[in-house]
């Protein structure tokens, strides 16, 4: 097809594209097209014959119409800008230059087609771009949430630093592109790892589905992830995911609940008020104190949950002032239960405050006192009583006494005191349990109670101690009071079917002639009720000035005995004890002895009570013991082997490891333990009912012989004979004594060597020294005997010599 040169001008001028073609020789504008008149804003006609370096406006341009354009045939593409003439303004420009050859082989007829293709619209577009761009960049890692968008396929696109932050993203996953290695990280960060791998599958599933998640991190972080579709054009094309960290959140959250469990839950009594002190809420806790549901409660005014003295505003006024000044009220209040009841509380009343500072609610805390206030009592009831007899103690006495003493400064009155002590109480303890001992003490208060005035006082010291104050008494009355005191005590007691009776001690003291003061006279008492102890107990006695100086005596005597084992001045002496029938010395009892320079001969029946209550026995015994034991060997040793007897006291024998010492000791010496006898008195068996059957047995075991002192004397329990392992029993010497004209010892003698014979235990007669009383207890079938009828106890080397002249006395003759 040909183009007619008209047809040719009206395309030329019809295309968009701005067109000139440019005289490569001269650089002059041949041609040009309307659109390029539009795009330099000049006209076609001023435009055709321009100089082209007339439209150059940047250096490279100049550089490139400078040059040569042979080398131009395929043509350059490039982009420059043009200068519009009409605005003044510089257009980008999109520019291709071709260049045509318009005769062969004539090189200065060449042209060079210029099209401009304007290039405003579409950097401008590219411009918005970027800066949408960088503002969603921008506002991405401005957010304070985590964001992170993938495609379909579940590549990551973009995240922002927060997210990285969040998870916890390594420097390297930041640098390198590795979607695979950031899902194992956050997958990693999760506490349950595996729970959250599966939900992203799930959530990978369904293109659609919004989703929101909460996930705990191992760095203790709560986050909240949301997924929502992305969609272009209404399709899903990936998936935007939001990390939210709301630790703080879920910490307000689990505190809220927390508070609100612990108002639930709370054992002290809980109400709320609003900002006109109306109840607004009420915990269980206070619903149980009130007695009543919150719907009765919420609404009312919280003064009037409360009886009180003063009047609501009054109240109120003081509250408020508590508010200002600490922020709190507290204080003891009587709470109206159900039914007009009441109870103590001690109420702390917060007041919470708004930002203005106002009180918008206040909290109310309850603590039921009632159980503080009946311990209260019962603590002050204590401090004035004795816990066990309900009597009063010490310090009321004090009062009384403090006043009767001020009284009797107007009127001379006096007053007695009595101190009044159980005998042998300790052995009603050791042998029937403290309980019973308890009710015993209860029993005896009461008697002595029904003994006494309203204006007289019984108090209980503790233990088996009492004092009794006798109201505008003498000597005479005291002394009535005692003897009644004491026939009432004599009066059976019955418990548990059982009937005995109670001794007890009496010393007295007179105010004002024994001491001014409540300390003195309960001191004068004291020793008086001493001294009538050791005379034999079982009755009363007025205090008398010189009682002192012998309470110093024992004193000093005590201080005498713990120093006599290491100055040598105990010894221990050997009693021959005799076979009935042959009259051989069959044994020994090993008794102590002293012999102190200032005392003189101490009597052990002077200083073995002694040491039994300081407890130096369980020392003084360990060594008697010993030289017993010693002694019993060297006999062996020398052909004429003896049981030796030794007294052991029951504080000795509870001492632990007892059974392990004696072990020690026989082989030490290297005594077999037949040859050796432990004298317990009935008191020490009675002890422990089990526990003592378990060092009995361990003894026999050990294969030492077993008798029971003083048998007779005690409560003579046939029980324990029966089950305890016993070799003999020894007759007191109080029944001995009595032989034969003595109708009724002769009946116990007779009882106890009949009991003997039936259970196979041996008996020994002790302080025999008439030869008739060795006739009666031959003829009653008694084994053996001991007393100075056959000889006294005599020391070690005596009855050694004694052993050895078979002419003088009793023969000796080893049986066992
Ligand atoms: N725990 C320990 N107690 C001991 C020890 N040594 C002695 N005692 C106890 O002291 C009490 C008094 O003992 P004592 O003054 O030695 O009297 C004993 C004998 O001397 C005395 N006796 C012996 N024969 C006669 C006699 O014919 N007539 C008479 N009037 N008295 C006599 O009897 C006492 C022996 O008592 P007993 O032990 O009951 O067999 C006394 O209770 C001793 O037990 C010791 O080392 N440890």
């Amino acid at each position: 097809m040909i183009i007619s040169g008209h047809s040719f001008a009206a395309i030329w001028n019809g295309i968009d594209l701005a067109a000139w073609l440019v005289d490569g020789h001269a650089l002059q504008i041949r041609h040009a097209n309307e659109a390029a008149a539009r795009l330099v804003g000049r006209s076609v006609a001023d435009m055709e014959g321009m100089p082209v370096h007339g439209l150059v406006v940047t250096p490279e341009d100049l550089i490139f119409w400078g040059q040569s354009h042979a080398g131009i045939a395929a043509g350059i593409h490039s982009h420059t800008w043009v200068r519009n003439m009409h605005s003044g303004n510089l257009v980008p420009v999109d520019r291709r230059v071709l260049a045509i050859q318009a005769s062969e082989g004539d090189p200065a007829d060449r042209y060079l087609l210029l099209t401009m293709q304007d290039r405003s619209e579409h950097e401008a577009s590219q411009r918005e771009l970027e800066s949408l761009l960088s503002e969603l960049r921008a506002t991405l890692d401005s957010a304070a949430d985590g964001v992170l968008t993938c495609n379909l396929h579940g590549e990551i696109r973009a995240f922002n630093q927060r997210l990285a932050q969040i998870w916890q993203l390594p420097r390297e996953l930041l640098l390198r592109r590795d979607d695979a290695a950031i899902r194992v990280h956050m997958e990693s960060q999760v506490l349950d790892a595996e729970a959250y791998r599966l939900r992203l599958a799930a959530i990978a599933h369904e293109p659609m589905l919004e989703t929101t998640d909460i996930l705990h991190l191992r760095n203790g972080m709560t986050v909240e992830q949301r997924s929502v579709p992305q969609l272009i054009q209404g399709r899903p094309a990936g998936r935007v995911y939001s990390f939210r960290d709301i630790s703080r959140q879920a910490e307000v959250q689990a505190g809220l609940r927390l508070a609100a469990r612990v108002f639930e839950s709370s054992l002290d009594a809980i109400f709320i008020a609003d900002e006109r002190h109306a109840v607004a809420r009420i915990n269980p806790g206070c619903e149980q104190l009130l007695g009543a549901a919150a719907q009765g409660v919420v609404g009312r005014r919280v003064t009037a949950l409360f009886a009180m003295a003063q009047d609501d505003a009054e109240f109120m006024a003081e509250v408020r002032q508590g508010w200002e000044q600490a922020g709190f009220w507290e204080g003891e209040l009587r709470l109206r239960q159900e039914e007009d009841a009441h109870c103590c509380v001690q109420l702390s009343w917060v007041a919470l405050r708004d930002d203005a500072g106002a009180v918008a609610q206040s909290i109310g805390f309850m603590r039921d006192l009632s159980v503080q206030h009946a311990a209260q009592k019962r603590i002050e009831e204590l401090a004035y009583s004795d816990a066990l007899t309900g009597l009063p103690n010490r310090l009321p006495l004090n009062k009384r006494v403090a006043a009767a003493i001020e009284a009797s400064r107007g009127h001379g009155g006096g007053f007695a005191i009595l101190f009044l002590d159980l005998d042998r109480f300790k052995n009603v303890n050791d042998s029937l349990g403290h309980p019973f001992g308890d009710r015993v003490l209860k029993l005896v208060a009461e008697r002595l109670q029904g003994c006494l005035r309203q204006s007289d006082m019984l108090c209980r010291l503790g233990g088996d101690e009492f004092v009794i104050y006798l109201h505008d008494a003498d000597a005479a009355i005291a002394e009535s009071v005692a003897r009644r005191v004491q026939e009432e005590m004599l009066r059976p007691f019955m418990l548990d079917e059982m009937g005995f009776s109670i001794q007890c001690s009496i010393g007295m003291s007179l105010y004002p002639q024994d001491g001014d003061a409540l300390d003195d006279l309960i001191k004068h008492a004291d020793t008086a009720m001493y001294r009538v102890k050791e005379r034999g107990r079982g009755s009363y006695g007025f205090y008398q000035p010189q009682m002192n100086a012998h309470l110093l005596s024992r004193m000093k005597m005590e201080h005498a005995m713990r120093q006599a084992l290491n100055h040598g001045h105990m010894a221990v002496h050997y009693q021959p004890q005799v076979d009935m029938a042959t009259g051989c010395i069959v044994g020994a009892e090993a008794l102590v002895r002293w012999t102190d320079p200032e005392f003189g001969v101490v009597s052990p029946g002077t200083f073995v009570p002694l040491a039994e209550e300081s407890g130096y026995i369980v020392t003084l015994g360990a060594w008697v013991m010993e030289q017993a034991v010693k002694e019993a060997a060297h006999w062996m040793g020398c052909g004429t082997p003896l049981v030796v007897s030794v007294n052991v006291s029951a504080l000795e024998f509870r001492q632990a490891g007892f059974v392990e010492r004696i072990s020690a000791l026989l082989a030490q010496y290297g005594l077999p333990a037949r040859w050796l006898e432990l004298e317990l008195t009935e008191t020490v068996l009675l002890q422990d009912a089990q526990e003592m059957q378990q060092v009995l047995d361990a003894l026999a075991r050990l294969g030492v012989g077993l008798s029971i002192d003083d048998f007779g004397t005690g409560y003579s329990s046939l029980a324990y004979l029966k089950k305890l392992t016993i070799h003999r029993l020894k007759i007191d010497k109080s029944f001995v004594g009595g032989l034969p004209g003595d109708g009724g010892d002769c009946a116990i003698v007779q009882a106890i060597v009949s009991m003997g014979r039936a259970l196979r235990i041996g008996v020994v007669a002790e302080g025999v020294e008439t030869q008739a009383q060795r006739q009666a207890l031959q003829g009653m079938g008694c084994d053996c005997y001991q007393g100075f009828l056959c000889a006294p106890a005599m020391p070690a080397a005596d009855f050694r010599v004694r052993m050895a002249e078979p002419a003088t006395g009793a023969k000796r003759i080893a049986k066992r």
